[in-house]
């Protein structure tokens, strides 16, 4: 029998990548790998993971101190996965095992202070008599109340910090942690008959008229066989009446799990529909994989509005008729719950919705689901990619492109990665969808790494909305200004009058996206980040957009001193306002990070908008994702270039896809669509194929670009961030850091570049510089870093396949 433990403490410290040996106790049998333990460490109690046993002497050893869960958290897959991400990602072991745990830690635990053990009251008086009142009342809460937190000490008169200090040295009292398990199953308590109705009936009726609740109880529980706790109140049956008829031995109870259901949407019933051909052709490509259970990967590349959802409900649907589990990921739940609205039309109760607004208890209950098997498909962002699921058939992952499956703090997953790996290994599959697949991903999908699906129609051959692409340096020529051109105008006014709605994209918030001085040339910057302020018209301030801090406009250059400061550059705001005047009696809503930061914001602007609310849905990139709204026929691009300058070697794709997406939204239903894209850089191959929906003529131009740049995916990149709060001091880290990675340069395979500035060089008075490496060995550079210790730095930050290089 093993008697040893190795256990991972969950303690997001990066320089803590071993495991700990603990000895299991007696009383403790059940522990085995995959289980979560509590553990002492230092002076702390924290949350383990069990990774292996074994056999050891056991001297000095610590012991376990109590078990989490009455079953293993961590099944064998779940387990393959935390150690490859580990290992790919060069992150510590526990914090990737905390992304299988919901909040990323099953514990809560706060500093406590108590009486010591060996306190002697006599030398304590002696001690404190020369002291105020407060330390003795202090003391003296403390005997009487055990362990007690600061902030409950905090009630008390004095100055706490120091009492607590001299207490502590004179060991009259000690700290201690109070640990509390977050996430705690719910239960309730249903009441039964223990007897047969017959027999309760005769007993009803020997009970004499005064006994009425004890009657009212029997009676109640003959005709409904179990009554929970509100029925029992609406009743006013009390506990005591309950109490005696357990007691006569006719009733007894039973304990339940209940799960908070938060996800409470209206579930729409769907009327079956016939596939489309493109449609059944996908299935039958995807259902005998599901069938064979065998590991394959599948990219769906259908323009907008091809319905690609119900591909992935039928493909779900095929996994659970053979009783496999599906995840689906989404890349952002608030901006996707048509989505999820018409999985739970499908399933039912048997969808799980991990949303980011959960509380910890309801992501514990949604995991306990799953784990039970109560529930076998999980649809959320990339977290439910950590799903505990024991018998995964399929991971879903829509609009595969979008940049937000990657997370951008450690470890720095990307979704599609993972879920690539967790499928392996279970044998599931898995499915990719997107209009304007990443570069990537498409390449792969030609060399044959994915199954490539095409479903090149909307459904009923409803065509693509024509894209008019308006000029804008030639508009500067005629002498038009106004942000929003003649065609636009015209566009909009038609749709208006017939009653149809249309969507508006600009991807920049604020009213001006820069304030210059017309005099030097100095733009306003903000004072802890190296970039420039935005005008906002509410309250009229400059706003930075990295830090947050708020300034007030100066009336005068703070460079010259020349009162000709002017505003450059639109943004939403702005283009609300000429909307305004444009379209006086239009009803406009804006969508964009100012207008959605309540809760559940996205999801009311959209279903307002919908239902008919608005005319026009005016907005950043998050007016451009997967809504379908049939009466939704003109889309205005206001500046196709925004993403189009930076100095980002995705920076076309990215134009690409939002613009395809965006223009995607116009024209889904029985309603011809238009759209109208302003831009200064018409020639430019993402606006042209953009224009055209036209993904295979951008990727053949955007291919070419990569191999000969060596950018992905001919290579790998790492990203490797040096910051400092000192300018000279990060540079010297930097170029420091880029000699130790000589090794890594030495192979042909690989090139360094940098150290360089990152573009926007200080953030929160932070400067960071950037070390960019291309590989085609990722397998030897990681293990370089590794060995390194790099990954264990503070200051540094290592982002494997980045989506932001700049
Ligand atoms: N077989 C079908 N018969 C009739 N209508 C369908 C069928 N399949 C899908 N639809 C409808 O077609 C519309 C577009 O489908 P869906 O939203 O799945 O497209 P999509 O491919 O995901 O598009 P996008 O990439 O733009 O998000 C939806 O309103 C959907 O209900
Ligand atoms: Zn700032």
């Amino acid at each position: 029998m093993s008697n040893i433990a190795q256990v991972i403490v969950n303690i997001p410290a990066r320089s803590i990548d071993k495991p700990f040996s603990y000895l299991i106790p007696e009383q403790l049998p059940a522990i085995d790998i995959g289980w979560r333990v509590l553990v002492p460490f230092g002076s702390r109690k924290v949350e383990g993971f069990v990774i292996s046993l074994e056999d050891e002497p056991t001297d000095g050893l610590k012991s376990i101190l109590a078990v989490l869960d009455d079953y293993p958290w961590f099944n064998d897959n779940m387990l393959k996965t935390a150690e490859w991400l580990s290992r790919y990602y060069l992150c510590s072991p526990a914090e990737a095992m905390r992304l299988f745990v919901p909040g990323l830690s099953g514990i809560k635990s706060t500093k406590a202070y108590q009486a010591a053990h060996a306190i002697d009251c006599e030398q304590a008086s002696i001690l404190l008599a020369a002291k105020p009142a407060e330390y003795r009342t202090v003391l003296s809460y403390i005997l009487d109340h055990g362990p007690v937190s600061q902030a409950d000490l905090a009630k008390l008169p004095g100055s706490i910090e120091t009492i607590l200090k001299f207490l502590l040295q004179h060991k009259l009292i000690i700290h201690t942690d109070t640990v509390l398990k977050r996430g705690k199953a719910s239960t309730i308590r249903l009441i039964n008959l223990t007897v047969s109705k017959e027999s309760a009936a005769q007993a009803e009726q020997a009970l004499p008229p005064s006994k009425s609740a004890q009657r009212r109880l029997l009676h109640a529980l003959i005709q409904t066989g179990e009554l929970s706790p509100t029925e029992l109140r609406n009743l006013h049956i009390s506990a005591d009446t309950v109490r005696k008829l357990t007691s006569q031995g006719l009733v007894a109870s039973r304990e339940v799990q209940i799960f908070r259901n938060s996800y409470n949407t209206i579930i729409h019933k769907v009327d079956e529909i016939t596939l489309t051909t493109a449609q059944q052709q996908a299935l039958q490509q995807i259902g005998p994989v599901l069938k064979a259970g065998i590991h394959k990967s599948f990219l769906i590349h259908g323009v907008t509005g091809s319905g690609k959802t119900q591909v992935y409900i039928k493909a779900v649907a095929e996994a659970r008729g053979l009783n496999r589990q599906a995840i689906v990921l989404v890349p952002e739940i608030a901006l996707t719950s048509q989505i999820v609205a018409r999985f739970q039309a499908a399933f039912g109760q048997d969808v799980v919705v991990m949303h980011s607004k959960l509380s910890v208890g309801e992501r514990h209950d949604a995991w306990r689901r799953l784990h039970s098997g109560q529930a076998g498909i999980v649809i959320g962002a990339r977290s439910a990619l950590f799903a505990p699921v024991d018998n995964l058939g399929v991971i879903i992952l829509d609009e595969e492109h979008e940049f937000t499956y990657k997370q951008e703090d450690s470890p720095r997953y990307h979704a599609r990665q993972v879920a690539l790996f967790r499928a392996r290994i279970a044998g599931a599959a898995v499915i990719l969808g997107s209009a304007t697949p990443s570069v990537e991903t498409y390449h792969q999908a030609l060399s044959g790494e994915h199954t490539l699906i095409t479903m090149d129609k909307r459904v009923d051959n409803v065509p693509l909305p024509p894209v008019t692409v308006v000029d804008m340096r030639e508009e500067l020529l005629k002498g038009r200004r106004s942000v929003i051109s003649p065609a636009l105008t015209e566009m909009l006014a038609e749709a208006l009058f017939r009653k149809e709605q249309a969507v508006i994209l600009l991807n920049r918030r604020g009213y001006s996206t820069f304030v210059l001085c017309r005099e030097c040339g100095h733009v306003l910057k903000c004072r802890h980040c190296d970039i420039a302020l935005v005008y906002h018209t509410p309250g009229h301030s400059l706003r930075c957009h990295y830090c947050q801090e708020r300034h007030t406009v100066p009336d005068t250059c703070p460079e010259c001193g020349s009162r000709y400061i002017r505003y450059f550059g639109a943004g939403t705001q702005k283009v609300e306002e000429a909307l305004n005047a444009l379209f006086p009696t239009a009803k406009i809503i804006r969508m964009d990070q100012d207008t959605t930061t309540k809760k559940m914001a996205h999801d009311k602007i959209l279903a307002a908008f919908a239902a008919g609310t608005y005319d026009i849905l005016l907005g950043t990139q998050m007016v451009a994702k997967g809504h379908d709204i049939p009466n939704v026929t003109a889309v205005g691009i206001i500046s196709a270039d925004t993403a189009l300058n930076l100095p980002d070697f995705r920076a076309a794709e990215r134009t690409f896809a939002l613009l395809t997406q965006a223009a995607g939204r116009a024209g889904r239903g029985n309603k011809a669509g238009r759209v109208v894209m302003q831009t200064y850089n018409p020639d430019h191959y993402a606006i042209v194929n953009g224009g055209m929906h036209n993904y295979q003529g951008f990727y053949e131009n955007e291919i070419i670009f990569r191999r000969q740049l060596n950018y992905p995916p001919y290579s790998n990149l790492i990203k490797i961030t040096v910051q400092a709060g000192d300018e000279i001091q990060v540079h010297r880290n930097a170029n420091q850091l880029a000699a130790e990675l000589s090794p890594v340069s030495a192979n042909a395979a690989t090139t360094v570049i940098g150290p360089f500035p990152a573009s926007v060089a200080k953030v929160k008075d932070i400067f960071r510089v950037n070390i960019l490496i291309k590989t085609k060995d990722m397998a030897e550079v990681t293990g370089h870093l590794a060995n390194l210790n790099i990954a264990c730095r503070k200051d540094v930050i290592i982002d494997i396949d980045p989506i932001n290089v700049l």
